[in-house]
């Protein structure tokens, strides 16, 4: 079996790409020189041990962190701040208001960017409940919800607005093994109805592999790359085969075990 990065036919340039980015807090380097292309449809993984600086990628994306070198850049424009093209789901469940029902949640961001007038926002906002399978719960208040109603709630209001790049922190970490399975299909079954560009943040190889089609390997802290492969080939239904498990074990060799390799153009792997 090979995994390795297959580009997807016809994509001349990344949507989201990041050059060289070093991340620092204070004196303290959270990444190092970390570069990955995402292009439009990928599910797009990066993974590695806690503290790799996986979340810090995902916020400099997302525009609330600066990279001390190198950039990032959407659609070929350097990413300088947030804005409405990259919407992020969290882990906390506490990521929505909870003075707002399920439906004021979802419109509220299409309310706050003006892109919609009041009416149009919740026609959407009830649209995205449904696709998420949470409809008759528009009313219900946040603290009445599940862990996983609740991550049903932050993905509808991302996606009602309909961002170039979904952004994902590691979303499932904090469910129940049975509702964090049910959560990564329900995702992979809206990424095939809808095929939006996702980055998804985790230190999960299985989720890696169920996610993601692209998957970058972050080394420990300070976060540098690793390798880069694809996993297309892998889904839930996968799961328990010998190949998935053979492809998780390669992938723990090369996360604990391989040196940092220095040149990117040295770092697609195979399996
Ligand atoms: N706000 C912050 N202030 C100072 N240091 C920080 C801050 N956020 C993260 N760090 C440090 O940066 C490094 C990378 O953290 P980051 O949260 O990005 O890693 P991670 O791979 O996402 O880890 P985890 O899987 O545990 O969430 C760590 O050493 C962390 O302590």
């Amino acid at each position: 079996m090979t995994l390795q990065v297959v580009r997807p036919v016809g994509a001349v340039a990344p949507l989201l790409k990041a050059s060289g980015v070093s991340l620092e807090y204070g004196g303290t380097r959270a990444t190092h020189d970390v570069s990955f292309d995402v292009y439009r449809g990928d599910r797009f993984v990066l993974l590695g041990p806690s503290g790799c600086g996986k979340s810090s990628l995902l916020k400099a994306a997302a525009g609330f962190l600066t990279p001390s070198a190198g950039s990032i850049s959407i659609d070929g424009a350097a990413v300088t701040g947030p804005g409405p093209d990259r919407i992020v789901v969290f882990q906390e469940f506490d990521q929505l208001p909870p003075w707002k029902t399920v439906k004021e949640n979802v419109m509220f961001p299409l309310l706050m960017t003006k892109r919609l007038r009041r009416h149009e926002a919740e026609e959407r906002a009830m649209h995205w409940i449904a696709k998420v399978g949470l409809g008759g719960f528009e009313n219900a208040h946040p603290h009445t919800l599940s862990g996983g109603m609740k991550q049903r709630v932050a993905i509808a209001r991302a996606l009602a607005m309909q961002p170039e790049v979904l952004l994902m922190d590691e979303p499932f970490a904090a469910l129940d093994a049975l509702t964090r399975r049910n959560m990564q299909e329900e995702l992979g079954r809206l990424w095939e109805e809808l095929r939006f560009t996702l980055l998804f943040v985790t230190h999960s190889i299985e989720e890696a592999l169920v996610v993601g089609n692209r998957i970058l390997l972050l080394s420990p802290h300070p976060g540098q790359v690793r390798a880069e492969l694809n996993s297309h080939q892998f889904d839930l239904r996968s799961a328990g085969s010998a190949e998935f498990q053979a492809a998780a074990q390669r992938i723990h060799s090369l996360l604990f075990d391989a040196p940092v390799i220095a040149k990117p153009l040295d770092r697609s792997v195979a399996l």
